[in-house]
């Protein structure tokens, strides 16, 4: 398909069945609004971020606190809004892609809340991004009732509550340009979520949610506010009607929790700790200053470690002071067809949401339908007939600026067995992503595109520091070269000839073994390798 639905906005994606439903002109038009008024300060952001990594690339002193914004942290009036209709309750959220079956298998999983994702679990391919509207659309209409595979796929009567998240301010959708510019993958997600939806979703008792992910600073969080206002003015919805959790996934977000409260007080609904992406930017921005904050092989990185342990217990004391939810983050532990190994990971997920729920936080995220049970169990329990923990206020808490960025007291070390993981999970997971699925059980975990940066990450930081190994070995582009050619024979003979383990690699080869660390892996491989468009 290739349309010009006006004299500058161009779609030029592949065509698919009923595509044409979600990319009516009035849709297409209502980006090209939201491009027009808010590309210029997108971009304006981008180049804030892209400055700040280069000053601490070269070294400069982490951030802290921001000194002009304390009279926000210091004013106690201020609060967000009430929860919103079906937001009230949030004890268990199961998250996915807007695959078809898998769409109508979470909203029937029992959690309180799905969030429908086009990001972290998403492989950005023109036909997951619309067809995953489709289901979307489809789904909130209860236009879904099929068969596959001799079963029967139909939403239930009490389905979770959607919210959907849109990619990143730093990824763009190729297929959409404006001017041949390519428009912003934020704009794209939520401007065709909420145009086809929101009003449909206020008639039926629900609303317009979303989760942001990724947001670097406060002012990531204004521009979303901004473009939230003229959505709403727009359509002619009451401002307020969005709402919209933050997710708290990198460090300099960490800094700034009341700041990004407040910003969006009127639309907010909390924040979530994304603790991978999280992880994984503790790595990418200090991955060049030293030792310190080389971080031990993934599977020692928990949410136990002390500088993990504070950004929780800070999301937790912030949400709750401002009436905004704590929502958990997610165990990569997932059930397996093999009991032995399927208990073991029930009872991990168990102990992970019985330290968030003891820590305060109002509900938490699984991966997967079969994890319902027991998060719910968890919750239940601590929030007796309350709906959420907001009167916790977790006035004992109290973190400071060393205690986010106390890297070192993860402790633990780096193995042979470690490095051989990340570059083995990376190239399976890539090699998934590129074949359209952005999820991936691997060795019976969890793996997205968030884990799948820290993997590539890690690599480069090991080798950028030349770390030593337990056994005493450094880490350097050699050894780890060799290890890749051995990972990646052995996933080959697993994964046979259909695999694009060769993109994979390079992919891998660029992004943990470049001279410089690339912001993200998926920004080059998605121009690349997803879209022919230049
Ligand atoms: C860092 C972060 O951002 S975390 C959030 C992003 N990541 C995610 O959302 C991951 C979501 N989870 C998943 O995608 C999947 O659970 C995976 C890929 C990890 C495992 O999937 P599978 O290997 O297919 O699991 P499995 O075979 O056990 O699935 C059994 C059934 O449950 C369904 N299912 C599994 N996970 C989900 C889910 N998250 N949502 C809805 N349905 C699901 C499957 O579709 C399948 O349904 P079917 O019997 O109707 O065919
Ligand atoms: O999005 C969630 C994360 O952990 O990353
Ligand atoms: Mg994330």
């Amino acid at each position: 398909m290739s349309a010009r639905f006006t004299s500058r906005i161009d779609v030029a994606g592949p065509a698919g069945e009923r595509f044409d439903q979600i990319l009516t002109p009035a849709a297409v038009d209502f980006i090209a609004k939201l491009d027009n008024a808010f590309a210029g300060h997108r971009r304006e952001l981008l180049d804030e971020r892209r400055r700040r990594r280069e000053q601490l690339a070269s070294g400069e002193r982490p951030l802290g606190f921001l000194p002009e914004t304390r009279w926000i942290r210091n004013d106690n009036s201020w609060h967000v809004a009430q929860p919103a209709p079906g937001l009230e309750d949030r004890r268990v959220e199961i998250t996915g892609p807007t695959e078809k079956k898998m769409t109508v298998n979470a909203l029937n999983s029992g959690a309180r809340v799905w969030l429908a994702d086009f990001e972290d679990a998403t492989s950005p391919t023109w036909h997951n991004i619309i067809g995953g509207q489709l289901n979307l659309y489809d789904a909130i209409r209860r236009n879904t009732d099929f068969e596959s595979n001799g079963k029967r796929y139909t939403i239930g009567d009490s389905p979770a509550t959607i919210v959907a998240r849109p990619r990143g301010w730093h990824l763009v959708e190729k297929h959409i340009r404006i001017d041949g510019r390519p428009v912003s993958a934020s704009l794209v997600d939520f401007g065709l979520y909420f145009f086809h939806n929101a009003r449909q979703l206020i008639a039926r008792g629900s609303g317009p949610y979303f989760y942001l992910p990724k947001l670097e600073n406060h002012l990531e969080a204004r521009l979303w506010n901004d473009v939230f206002k003229l959505a709403q003015d727009e359509l002619g919805i009451p401002r307020g009607t969005i709402r919209a959790t933050v997710l708290i996934e990198t460090i300099t977000a960490a800094f700034e929790m009341d700041e990004i409260l407040y910003e969006l007080r009127e639309h907010s609904a909390g924040l979530n700790a994304g603790r991978w992406d999280y992880i994984f930017s503790m790595i990418k921005n200090f991955a060049d200053h030293g030792a310190d904050f080389v971080l031990p092989d993934r599977a020692q990185v928990t949410m136990t470690v002390p500088f993990m342990r504070a950004y929780t217990e800070l999301l937790v004391s912030t949400c709750h002071k401002r009436g905004a939810h704590a929502i958990g983050g997610m165990a990569a532990f997932i059930p397996s067809k093999d009991p032995e190994i399927n208990a073991v990971a029930i009872e991990k997920v168990r102990q992970d949401k019985e330290r968030e729920a003891g820590d305060g936080f109002d509900g938490s995220w699984v991966a997967h339908p079969g994890l319902v049970p027991v998060c719910g169990e968890v919750f239940d329990k601590v929030l007796g007939g309350w709906p959420n923990q907001l009167g916790r206020l977790r006035e004992d808490v109290s973190v400071t600026e060393e205690d986010l960025l106390n890297v070192a007291s993860a402790g633990g070390e780096v193995t042979e067995q470690g490095v051989r993981g990340n570059i083995n999970v990376a190239l399976r997971y890539i090699d998934s992503w590129l074949r359209g699925t952005g999820a991936a059980a691997i060795f019976n975990l969890m793996e997205d595109a968030a884990t799948a940066e820290i993997a590539r990450c890690q690599v480069w930081q090991w080798v950028r520091n030349g770390t030593k190994l337990d056994d005493g070995t450094a880490v350097t582009p050699e050894l780890v070269s060799r290890w890749l050619d051995e990972e990646l024979a052995s996933v080959r003979a697993d994964l046979g000839d259909a695999a694009r383990l060769d993109d994979a690699r390079e992919i891998f080869t660029e992004t943990a073994l470049g001279d410089k660390l690339p912001s993200f892996l998926t920004t080059g491989a998605y121009a690349r390798y997803l879209t022919d468009l230049t």
